[in-house]
């Protein structure tokens, strides 16, 4: 099957297969080609250029036209939670009378909230729910995305969520890769014993989860209050022995060395960095860890965005994914992310769009399949309805400028 996109207007994000990710003054560069040509084979972008090189409609099966749409790769969302049972509104009206994060976690809100209701749901209503957020999440452009364990916290808990995962991974014609997110906050049952609960994950539950195959890579919360640095290390080393690479959260309220923990141990990303001292940003030079910011839950929580601007301009990468979750980030907008990188992290278009695409595409270990548009990648397009330019995706926030979604070369919505 072949199918033919003529005449788009521009065509962003076109590289070669070299490029892994873009660094410092490399992501205000997007390559595009106006008036453009595409032609995808079954699942895979087969050529593309200017349409002065258009290949003959009589060799192809589809025709589709382009005519003032942009085309591009679809969002690599590549830091999500979107594995949970029922929502958090409750704890959402606290924050709006003034309770902190923190204070809704000592309530007996929060991670703890979310575990109860995981662990009290049945497997094939949690796959329900969560398939239903995915489904969500395509129709707005996302093309490949990380799913992340821990709100189960028990072992039983933590299997049902990542077997929701494999079900997904088995059922839709989308990239999706697994972590195991059990350091996420200490349980109930291991109350004022946290060290017994991290002696229990690096010895049971890390060893039980790769070995069944259910995790590509493995999470810390490392945080003050939640996880140490100590930890952190422990976990990761034991995830690195079990064949699971680190993406990790950081930084989130607290900067107690969690950027360089992760670098340490060669992590794949480490994720959140609101608090960013000069030291942090320090470590992350000439290192292949990718900073991820998440600026959705900066913009539900009311905390500090990740210094975007500052980073980028230190020569360091970025990406930017969703945090797709129901305690500080209810929403799988990518669009919104992009603008929120624009409007809050004074991103430019271009940077905030290499951010949601080649380099999401790397912090999941995913860019030789996606995030560009590149010969032999996968065929995961967003084609948008006719706009002026590629800028009017991020300016026109919280609208809607995708008409339609390409999975694997074939119209999904
Ligand atoms: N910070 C840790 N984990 C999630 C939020 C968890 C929750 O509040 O349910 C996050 O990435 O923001
Ligand atoms: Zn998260």
């Amino acid at each position: 099957m072949k199918t033919l996109f003529k005449n788009i207007k521009e065509l962003l994000q076109v590289r070669d297969e070299h490029t892994r990710f873009v660094s410092g003054k490399a992501m205000a560069e997007l390559p595009t080609i106006k008036n453009a040509f595409l032609l995808v084979e079954n699942d895979i972008i087969r050529d593309f250029g200017p349409m002065h090189d258009c290949p003959n409609d009589a060799a192809v099966d589809q025709v589709v036209h382009a005519e003032g749409k942009m085309m591009l790769p679809t969002w690599c969302d590549s830091h999500t939670h979107l594995v949970y049972a029922g929502n958090r509104e409750g704890e959402f009206v606290d924050k709006i009378k003034g309770l902190s994060y923190q204070e809704i976690a000592e309530k007996g809100g929060g991670i703890l909230n979310s575990a109860k209701k995981v662990q009290a749901i049945t497997e094939s209503e949690l796959y329900k729910e969560t398939k239903n957020r995915l489904d969500e999440i395509i129709a707005l452009g996302t093309g490949a995305v990380e799913i992340k364990s821990g709100y189960g916290l028990t072992l039983e808990a933590e299997l049902k969520m990542l077997s929701v995962i494999k079900r997904l991974k088995e059922n839709y014609n989308l990239p999706i890769k697994a972590t195991f997110l059990g350091a996420h906050a200490v349980p109930e049952n291991f109350k004022n014993n946290k060290e017994g609960y991290v002696d229990y994950l690096i010895s049971e539950m890390i060893p039980l989860v790769a070995e069944a195959k259910l995790a590509d890579f493995v999470d810390v919360f490392c945080e003050t209050g939640y996880f140490s640095v100590e930890d952190t290390h422990r976990i990761l080393e034991a995830g690195k022995k079990h064949g699971l690479s680190a993406k990790i959260h950081v930084n989130q309220f607290t900067a107690i060395g969690g950027v360089q923990a992760g670098v340490a141990n060669q992590a794949l990303s480490v994720d959140h960095l609101e608090e960013m001292r000069d030291e942090d940003i320090e470590a992350l030079k000439n290192t292949s860890t990718m900073p991820v910011a998440l600026p959705g839950c900066s913009f539900f929580l009311g905390i500090p965005y990740t210094p975007g601007r500052k980073m980028i301009d230190a020569g360091l990468p970025l990406a930017i994914a969703t945090d797709y979750n129901p305690g500080s980030s209810p929403s799988g907008n990518m669009n919104f992310v992009v603008s929120a990188a624009c409007i809050k992290m004074k991103l430019t278009p271009e940077e905030a769009i290499n951010a949601a695409t080649i380099n999401g595409a790397y912090a999941m270990g995913l860019e030789k399949q996606v995030g560009s548009i590149t010969k032999g990648k996968l065929a995961n397009l967003i084609l948008t309805k006719p706009i002026h330019s590629y800028s009017f995706i991020p300016y026109s926030f919280g609208n809607n400028q995708i008409e339609t979604v390409y999975l694997n070369g074939v119209e999904v919505v």
